[in-house]
């Protein structure tokens, strides 16, 4: 399957992008309505937009920029029993991202996924994400600044983090503006009282819009109206006030002039949480930042027809932004095709916060491989856009099935194909050359929810069949304790690079 223009950055694009309608991903059902709690009773007095926000927070704070150790590493999944990360948040955020981890989406990409969700769906700005975020096989340092931290141990464990104190009045005023402390969890922040019907974790808002990505928080601190700031400053408890203590330590000069900048808070608040986000172990290289693509391919790959024709078939989306309209036909041609085919398009379409998306299918047969090296999209209004492909060796995608015992034990049947005369990493097997196959897997772990990643390198292959000018493969590999994450399945040339990949659930 060709993924444009990297697969981790096609599928966070798509979790990002494909929010309602067609070909929508479900990530979004979770924060939706913003109010939404997930895991569980809408009477809770939980919401998981909150919840991810704290998450991302937790996992980053006991970063030690000075030694380039944890930041965003998803190590919070190993510390979810520690006083400091006391709520029911994370693990009911890794749960939410366990069946959806793969060797291409590591967990901490999707704890930063879900804060740039949450904040830019319910009403926030879009803060830009970056993937290649890297899990931690072990739980980190401690260091979580809690409810009855002094203002010099909190100042420190984010001064630890790289953040001074300005830095730190505004990401908690930026994390505080959306959800609860909970009486259940922190009873020495918010009393028995909170605990109602409808409310059985009793939650007690931060200020009065509890799913809303605003300033409220700062004003209604500053004036005393509303929430007043939240339990962390009002609590019944002094020694819990810990968000009083830490705005008030500059006497309350940050938060006054965070209530003074009008839409430019949002401005620092992106520039906080992305520092925040993209504080990562040394060693651990981001990618760049994923832009919504205003055309892109999908699901596009090379397969065999019925009749064993190589054909060329997938999607092409086409994403509208603010009043532009999706063109009415698209036209693809190819290094083989000139003359090209109009596509029309699905007549469901989708929308997000960027714009609506229009779907095109396309399916072309493919008569001489060795020559297709690029196909083109072009419409009236759209620049035209080439994208360069390779056909020398491929994973079938009507030839590979995943079987499933108890939802933990998953068989990959998988089929590559391989031109005949291509020259990529083929290993002697059997008194003949076959291509060098790598499958990735999400299974459990102990001690996190967070899957790793079990790699079964040079899987053995069969040749089963010749197609098309092609050799076809067949292997089969048996996952235990698998997550219900997407596995991939890689062919690897003879560097051990990557040609073709697909990801099967
Ligand atoms: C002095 C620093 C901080 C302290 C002591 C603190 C403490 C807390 C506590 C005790 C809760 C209640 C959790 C629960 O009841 O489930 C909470 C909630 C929350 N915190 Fe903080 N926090 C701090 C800074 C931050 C920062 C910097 C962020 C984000 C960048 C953040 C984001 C959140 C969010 C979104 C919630 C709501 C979670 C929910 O509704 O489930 N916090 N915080």
């Amino acid at each position: 399957t060709y993924f444009y223009p990297t697969v981790q950055t096609s599928l966070l694009e798509h979790i990002l992008v494909d929010t309602q309608g067609a070909h929508a991903s479900d990530f979004i059902a979770a924060i939706t309505p913003c109010t939404n709690y997930v895991n569980g009773a809408q009477t809770l007095g939980r919401i998981t937009s909150a919840q991810w926000i704290r998450v991302a927070f937790h996992d980053f704070v006991t970063a030690n920029i000075t030694a380039g150790t944890g930041g965003l590493d998803a190590s919070i999944g190993f510390e979810t029993l520690r006083g400091e990360n006391s709520g029911a948040a994370m693990n009911d955020s890794m749960g939410f991202f366990r069946p959806r981890v793969s060797s291409k989406i590591a967990t901490a990409d999707f704890i930063a996924l879900s804060v740039v969700m949450s904040v830019g769906n319910c009403g926030g700005p879009q803060i830009p994400l970056r993937g290649g975020r890297v899990d931690a096989t072990e739980g980190g340092a401690t260091g979580v600044p809690a409810p009855d931290s002094s203002l010099a141990d909190t100042l420190g464990f984010f001064g630890g983090a790289g953040f001074n104190q300005v830095d730190s009045i505004g990401l908690t005023a930026c994390g505080h503006t959306m959800g609860n402390v909970h009486h259940e969890g922190f009873p020495i922040v918010v009393g028995p009282d909170a605990v109602s019907e409808n409310n059985t974790g009793g939650g007690i808002h931060f200020d009065s819009t509890v799913a809303t990505f605003d300033t409220l928080v700062v004003h209604e601190y500053l004036n005393g109206t509303g929430n007043a700031g939240g339990p962390l400053v009002t609590s019944f408890n002094v020694s819990s006030r810990s968000d009083l203590r830490l705005y008030e330590s500059d006497n309350n000069a940050t938060m006054t002039s965070l209530a003074n900048q009008g839409n430019g808070f949002f401005d620092t608040c992106v520039n906080l949480f992305q520092r925040m986000l993209d504080t990562v172990p040394t060693g651990v290289v981001l990618s760049d930042v994923i832009e919504p693509m205003p055309l892109k391919p999908i699901n596009a790959t090379l397969d065999f027809d019925n009749d064993g024709n190589l054909i060329f078939t997938g999607y092409i989306r086409t994403l509208a932004t603010g009043t532009s309209a999706a063109p009415q036909s698209l036209n693809l041609t190819t290094s083989l095709d000139k003359q090209g085919l109009l596509l029309t398009p699905e007549s469901e379409t989708g929308s997000s916060i960027f714009g609506s998306t229009t779907f095109f299918p396309f399916s072309t047969q493919i008569s001489n491989p060795e020559a297709f090296t690029s196909f083109n999209v072009s419409a009236p209004g759209i620049s035209s856009q080439s994208f360069p492909v390779q056909s020398g060796a491929f994973v079938v995608p009507s030839l590979t099935t995943v079987t499933t015992i108890h939802n933990t034990t998953a068989t990959v049947a998988f089929s590559v194909a391989t031109r005949q005369g291509y020259v990529g990493r083929m290993m002697k097997r059997d008194n003949s050359t076959a291509p060098s196959v790598s499958i990735q897997a999400p299974v459990a772990q102990v001690g996190t929810l967070g899957p790793r990643i079990e790699t079964f390198d040079d899987v053995a292959v069969t040749s089963v069949a010749q197609k098309a000018g092609y050799y076809v493969w067949e292997g089969s590999v048996t996952v235990e304790d698998w997550t219900l994450g997407p596995l991939s399945i890689s062919v690897l040339n003879e560097n051990g690079d990557e040609v073709d990949v697909a990801m099967v659930d």
